[in-house]
């Protein structure tokens, strides 16, 4: 299955608004997919590279990536999956790298699936996040909060603004999420 022929949506929110939980949910119910941009970072840094480590110190710092790295990691995990329904979660963190995905994948998403949490929420969250992750502590969450109003934001209203975008409220329980974002997909 060529990238051409592939449907692919976007999974957009804050960090810790429950992305990668109802993405699992979507997996189970609706056959997608799922590719977490930041799962694909985690296991390149676990690479050792020089590359890796690069990434790494941006990840800690709450920054986003080149959009090169990110794109051909999802290109080739899109590739090689032999897949053509694809949830990406995650991406595109700026307006960079949706016109990196563009030109790489060549098409743009079906839809944005947008998930919208107040900070106090997600902050909770990403402190009682028991998986060991090195940028769950307070110092780093508060440079991703900043990160993603300052860049992620933009993409949002880019959707937005062309009536792509399918808001979820997530300040409440995962199943009542999941029967909201059920939805756009039956
Ligand atoms: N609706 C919810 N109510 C309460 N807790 C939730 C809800 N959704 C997710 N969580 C919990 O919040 C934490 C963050 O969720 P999750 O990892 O799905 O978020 P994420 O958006 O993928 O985060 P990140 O962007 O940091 O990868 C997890 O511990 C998860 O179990
Ligand atoms: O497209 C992307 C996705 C992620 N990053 C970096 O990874 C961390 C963690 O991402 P999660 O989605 O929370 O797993 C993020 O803070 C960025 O530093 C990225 O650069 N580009």
């Amino acid at each position: 299955m060529s990238e051409e022929e592939s449907t692919v949506i976007f999974v957009l929110g804050g960090p810790g608004s429950g992305k990668g939980t109802q993405c699992a949910k979507i997996v189970d119910s609706f056959g997608y997919v799922h590719f977490s941009a930041g799962d694909l970072l985690r296991q390149f840094v676990r690479s050792g590279t020089k590359e890796g480590n690069e990434c790494a110190e941006m990840m800690q710092q709450g920054k986003i990536v080149p959009s090169s790295v990110t794109v051909n990691l999802l290109k080739t995990a899109m590739k090689e999956s032999g897949q053509s329904k694809f949830l990406i979660d995650g991406f595109p963190r700026n307006l960079e790298n949706r016109d990196t995905f563009l030109s790489v994948v060549g098409h743009d998403c079906t839809f944005v699936l947008f998930f919208d949490c107040p900070e106090d929420v997600l902050e909770k969250r990403l402190l009682g996040r028991a998986e060991g992750r090195a940028d769950d502590n307070i110092e780093t969450i508060k440079k991703r909060f900043k990160t993603y109003q300052d860049q992620t934001m933009p993409v949002i209203e880019h959707y937005d603004k062309k009536g792509m975008v399918k808001h979820v409220k997530t300040d409440v329980s995962i199943e009542e999420v999941f029967e909201k974002v059920s939805a756009f997909f039956k």
